[in-house]
């Protein structure tokens, strides 16, 4: 199990957060720029000094351990790869490095190889590969050595849109397959969602909320967390009471809104998006949004359909 608390001041911030995560899971931390992630990772790998607090990982206390003594596996933003060593060879580095013997070191690059589906590429160099390829050589050289701990940071973070999708299911598969435990940086709640078994949602240095994904995205704590997360109906006390509701900030799920009824609204954006249509609809109590697989053009007369037992009260 990884344990930590930890607290780190830089001018204008401060960093205070203590956190768990279980051996072989992968916990995201999840925060806008500037929340503090890296840090957190830094602190972790020893990096940066915390200026109390301790990292505790499988009942070893590694705060006071030089980053290289901690056994952990790392893969920052700006990972470079070694221009001048074939991909096998990248991979390998770090087995010659640990003194691994020569056959237990080829056996595990050609795992890696394989895993990742990088075996006609292990004798080319970096340069010759896309960019999602050279991160999958970056990722297999972070998993190399069997780290029993990996922490990423942004992992997926240069990449273009399509490779991003493509890479993620990849990586996904690759954390629970090698059952590392992980503590992954994002911004990007889908990524969280996606490649995390627990999520931990970080704030101006501050844990806010930390759960599994579809927890923490049907429960949000607060009205800051649930715009964070993508919601979209993020209901003022005002706008709350006018449909009904007690006179506090409350979330409207996306389960808690159809089409039909009375036609009350008025469509006033619709957001083509291929596999679904997103429409901004008026009414004279709120302006609500919703996904459908069609909808009415924009001006059009619209019912709206709200299950107000599904709203979910909200910290201000
Ligand atoms: N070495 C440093 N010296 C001074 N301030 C720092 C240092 N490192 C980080 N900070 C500040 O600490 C805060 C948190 O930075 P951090 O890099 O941890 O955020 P982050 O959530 O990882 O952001 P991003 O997603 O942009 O990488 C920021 O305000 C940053 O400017």
């Amino acid at each position: 199990m990884l344990a930590l608390e930890l607290s780190k001041a830089f001018p204008g911030f401060r960093l205070v957060l203590a956190l768990e995560a279980a051996e072989g899971e992968v916990l995201a931390l999840l925060g806008p720029s500037g929340s503090g992630k890296s840090t957190v990772l830094k602190l972790i790998a020893g990096l940066l000094a915390p200026e109390w607090g301790y990292v505790r990982f499988g009942g070893l206390d590694l705060t006071s351990l030089p980053p290289e003594r901690r056994g952990v596996g790392f893969l920052f933003q700006d990972y470079a790869l070694f221009p001048h060593l074939t991909v096998a060879e990248n991979i390998a580095f770090s087995l010659v490095e640990a003194r691994w013997p020569r056959e237990k070191r080829a056996a595990r690059v050609g795992e890696l190889l394989e895993r990742m589906e990088l075996l006609p590429h292990a004798a080319k160099r970096p340069q010759e590969l896309s960019g999602g390829e050279q991160q999958r050589v970056a990722l297999a050289r972070a998993l190399a050595p069997k780290p029993r701990l990996l922490l990423l940071d942004e992992p997926l973070g240069a990449l273009d849109l399509r490779l991003r999708e493509d890479l993620l299911l990849f990586l996904r598969t690759a954390l629970r397959e090698e059952r590392v435990t992980t503590l992954l940086v994002t911004h990007d709640q889908g990524e969280a969602f996606l490649l995390a078994h627990r999520v931990a949602v970080i704030r101006e240095g501050r844990l806010v909320q930390v759960g599994r994904p579809e927890d923490v995205y049907a429960k949000p704590k607060d009205v800051w967390t649930a715009r964070f997360l993508g919601h979209k109906n993020v209901l003022s006390s005002e706008e709350s009471h006018a449909l009904g509701l007690p006179a506090r900030p409350h979330l409207l799920p996306p389960w808690a809104l159809s089409l039909g009824g009375p036609g009350e609204g008025v469509v006033e954006a619709r957001l083509f998006y291929g596999p679904r249509v997103g429409l901004w609809v008026r009414t004279g109590r709120a302006r609500l949004y919703l996904e459908v697989q069609e909808g009415p053009g924009e001006g059009a007369p619209v019912g709206l359909h709200l299950d107000l037992t599904q709203a979910v009260p909200l910290e201000g």
